[in-house]
Parts: C-alpha cells; sequence; structure tokens
C-alpha cells in the first residue's frame, strides 16, 4: 500500500547551516561545503517508505515493533506549541542539538491538544532551527521515520508543526535525558548494570530497524542519541539523518557523507558508501563509550588518542589491557569474564570490514549473555537490575573520580556534513 502524507511545499533554498557554524563542531572541517539543495527530498523519501509499507504491508516487523499502515500524528499550530511550552521560556529547555533547541511542554493525555504547563502530560517539543536547509531535511526524515516505525526502543513521535518557517515536532518525554548525559556529564560514575541495560534496550531498537526487508539504516547512532525513560529503558530518538537501506541486492546506498565524529565507519567516512553494518560500528563505538567512560572523539586528548577506537582498539583483544581500559569509576562491579566479553563484541563490532561486522540479533544476544552472566563477587548480595521494563532501576550513584573523571562534563562532538543522495 502507498503512503499518503500531506506535507507542505518543498523547500526553501536558504544557504546551509551545517554544524560547522556551531560550536557542536568538534574539529573545524566542514564536511558540508558543496551544494545542498534538498529540494524534493521529501518525495524522494516518501516514494522510498512507500516501498517499504507495501513490503510489509503494516505487519509486525519484530515481535514488537510495527510499521504502522499511516502515521498517526497529530498537527499543531505554532501558536498550540507556544502555549504548551510558555512561549519557549527558556528554563523550559531540556537541551540544544545541532538543528534546534529542545523545550519542556504539556499536553493532554487524551487529545494531545496543548495544556498549561504543568497539566496533562510532558512532552519535548524540538524547535529547528528555521533557517537551514538541513533543518528541513531533517525534520521531515523524522516525520516519515519516526512517524511510520513504532517499537518499544524507539522514541514516539506525537506531533509536528510547520507554520511559515517554523518546524517543530513533539515527541514523548524522556525524563532520564540521554547516554550522553550520563556518562559525560555527571561527577558520580554511571553504574555498570544500567550501563548493560541501556545498550541491551539500544541494540533492540537498532535490531529492529535492520529487521525488516528494506532495512532502515538510522546512520547517527551514538550516546546523545539514546534516550532513557523514568525507568531507564533506551529508546532511540533522531532519525534526522536515517536511510532506506540499499535495495535489488546492492549492500550499501550512497550517500553524502555525514554524521557524528568518532561514530561514523571508516567505509562510510572513505567513500560515503553506506551499508546497516555502519550502524554496527557506531554502535560499537558507543559500547567502547560504555566500557571506558570516554568520548568516542576528543580532540582535548592527547595526539593519537583523539579517535577512541583507533586509539583503543589495540587493547581489546588483550585481557591484561580491557582491564585497563575499563573506567575505574565503576571498578568491582563488573567480573574479569563480563570486561573481555564485552571487549570481544566490541572489537568485532569495530571490525575495518563491514562484512566481519555481526548483525545487530546477534549482538543482542552477546549483550544479553552478557548481563546474565555478570555477577561480581562485590555486588552479589545486591539484587542486580533487571532487563525487564518494569525492574525498579538503582540510579542513586555515589561520586568516585575515575580515569574519566576530567572528561566528563565535555561539551559533545557536534555532527558533520549535509545530506544527499549520490544514487537515488
Ligand atoms: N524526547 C526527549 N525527552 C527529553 N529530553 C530530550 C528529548 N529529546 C531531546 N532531548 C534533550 O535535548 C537534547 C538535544 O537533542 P537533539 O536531538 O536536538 O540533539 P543531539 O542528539 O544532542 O545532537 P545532534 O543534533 O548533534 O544529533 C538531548 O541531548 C536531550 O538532552
Amino acid at each position: 500500500m502507498g503512503l499518503c502524507f500531506s506535507y507542505p511545499s518543498s523547500a526553501s533554498k536558504t544557504g546551509l547551516h551545517s554544524h560547522a557554524s556551531t560550536n557542536h563542531h568538534s574539529n573545524g572541517i566542514d564536511y558540508s561545503s558543496s551544494t545542498a539543495a534538498t529540494t524534493g527530498s521529501s518525495v524522494e523519501r516518501r516514494s522510498q517508505f512507500s516501498e517499504v509499507a507495501s513490503e510489509t504491508s503494516g505487519g509486525t516487523l519484530s515481535n514488537s515493533g510495527l510499521l504502522l499502515e499511516s502515521p498517526n500524528l497529530k498537527v499543531y499550530s505554532f501558536l498550540d506549541l507556544k502555549t504548551a511550552t510558555k512561549n519557549f521560556k527558556p528554563d523550559s529547555m531540556l537541551g540544544q542539538g545541532g538543528f534546534g533547541k529542545v523545550y519542556r511542554g504539556w499536553i493532554d493525555a487524551k487529545t494531545l491538544a496543548p495544556s498549561k504547563a504543568g497539566s496533562g502530560i510532558t512532552v519535548a517539543v524540538k524547535r529547528l532551527n528555521s533557517e537551514s536547509v538541513q533543518g528541513l531535511a531533517e525534520w521531515r526524515s523524522e516525520v516519515n521515520f519516526l512517524g511510520m516505525l513504532s517499537h518499544p526502543n524507539l522514541v514516539k513521535l506525537l506531533g509536528y508543526c510547520r507554520e511559515d518557517k517554523e518546524l517543530l515536532l513533539v515527541y514523548e518525554f524522556m525524563p532520564k535525558g540521554s547516554l550522553e548525559n550520563h556518562l559525560f556529564r555527571r561527577n558520580e560514575p554511571f553504574p555498570w548494570d544500567l550501563r548493560v541495560k541501556i545498550v541491551i534496550g539500544a541494540a533492540q531498537g537498532l535490531a529492529f530497524l535492520h529487521s525488516s526487508q528494506r532495512e532502515v539504516i538510522y546512520r547517527d547512532f551514538k550516546a546523545s542519541n539514546i534516550l532513557l525513560d523514568s525507568n531507564y529503558d533506551a529508546k532511540l530518538s533522531d532519525f534526522g539523518l536515517a536511510k532506506l537501506g540499499p535495495s535489488n541486492e546492492k549492500s550499501h546506498v550512497t550517500t553524502r557523507i555525514m554524521g557524528t565524529h568518532g561514530y561514523a565507519a571508516p567505509e562510510y567516512m572513505a567513500t560515503g558508501h553506506l551499508y546497516v553494518k555502519s550502524d554496527v560500528y557506531a554502535f560499537g563505538v558507543v559500547l567502547l563509550e560504555v566500557m571506558t567512560g570516554l568520548r568516542a572523539h576528543d580532540t582535548k586528548r592527547p595526539y593519537g588518542q583523539e579517535n577512541l577506537v583507533d586509539w583503543l582498539r589495540p587493547d581489546l583483544s588483550s585481557k591484561h589491557k580491557v582491564k585497563r581500559l575499563m573506567d575505574k569509576g565503576i571498578e568491582g562491579q563488573y567480573t574479569t569474564k563480563v570486561a573481555t566479553e564485552m571487549a570481544r563484541i566490541t572489537l568485532s563490532c569495530v571490525e575495518p570490514d563491514p562484512k566481519n561486522r555481526p548483525h545487530m540479533k546477534d549482538v543482542l544476544g552477546v549483550l544479553e549473555h552478557i548481563q546474565r552472566i555478570n555477577v561480581p563477587s562485590r555486588f552479589s548480595s545486591r539484587p542486580a537490575v533487571a532487563s525487564s521494563s518494569h525492574a525498579s532501576p538503582r540510579h542513586r550513584y555515589g561520586y568516585r573520580a575515575g580515569a574519566a573523571g576530567a572528561e566528563r562534563r565535555r561539551p559533545s562532538p557536534g555532527r558533520f556534513g549535509a545530506d544527499k543522495d549520490m544514487d537515488g
């Protein structure tokens, strides 16, 4: 069945506002210097998405995920969202990404209509930079993908607004913020069992995206895009760069190079060839961040250590070195076996050749095994965090400076590039 979206007219050809012009650009390289006209991309994305819908007929893609037959999104006016966010009051700002600010807002739980601050349910309202051509492309991609996909490990998009130059998206509110906040922006080391629980949830989300006949390549897997609900269940957000996987026996799609430093797979950086397995590489990078408590890319580290994978990959196959690279702040919370198993799966995810990387469902199996076998003697009397979403997570943790202590609270590295399909 074809899908019919009624979107406003095509993109205005304003200049590109790449991350290079924001403080999110970590090394000042502008990968997006060539033309950035995205006019027409909506039509293309729509027709590609229709193809997925017809292949799966709105059926179940995995045990708990669905491709919806039609996007079930509420259309808001700009005034609605002004009301819902107390006029985008700075004190209701939840965070800022490369393409806009995210505010806390309130809507009625049943009708989803805007409500007064403090009444109804809390939502997150992303207001995209309306001057940015890339902002418009990302807004469209988010509506097209998130509006159609439903899975417990994908953040729910509730509605959107496009009015004059204003582009907004309304999401379910994720009260525990992002994995990035917990790993790098807090003084307290984030407990190992929560780290594992979160990567399992994120792996479920990615495995779902990769499981349809025509896979969805997420393309921007990173710690700041893994959001957490009140139970630390992980949900992937930000489908601004997502792409449909290759068709007709092809192994990859070719796109302009975009992503986030430290997470983008080497083959993609070198050629623009994007594989489903490019997501697996980024997943491995997050696993390494989770193990070490260090950022994927940090220009403040000494020469040769800026890129976490390039720096630590050789250590992942040595039991002795794995012990040393683990975040000191969580020592005693995992067994040696767990650390070495984690290193092994991380190493296979970041294999230079995409063909040698595992599928996400296999990565998921290994992570679930790692979660099951972790019974560190120091913590053996304490109940572990269960993987079920009904588990009560242990989330109060005291400060212990670790090797990664100095790394915490640094601004996150930003994205680079502007999207443009090369091979349709
Ligand atoms: N649904 C949500 N619930 C709660 N907080 C959110 C939600 N969505 C985003 N945020 C907060 O807003 C911040 C900015 O999110 P956004 O997706 O715009 O950018 P980002 O992923 O941090 O960066 P980038 O644009 O480089 O991908 C997040 O880090 C998070 O703290």
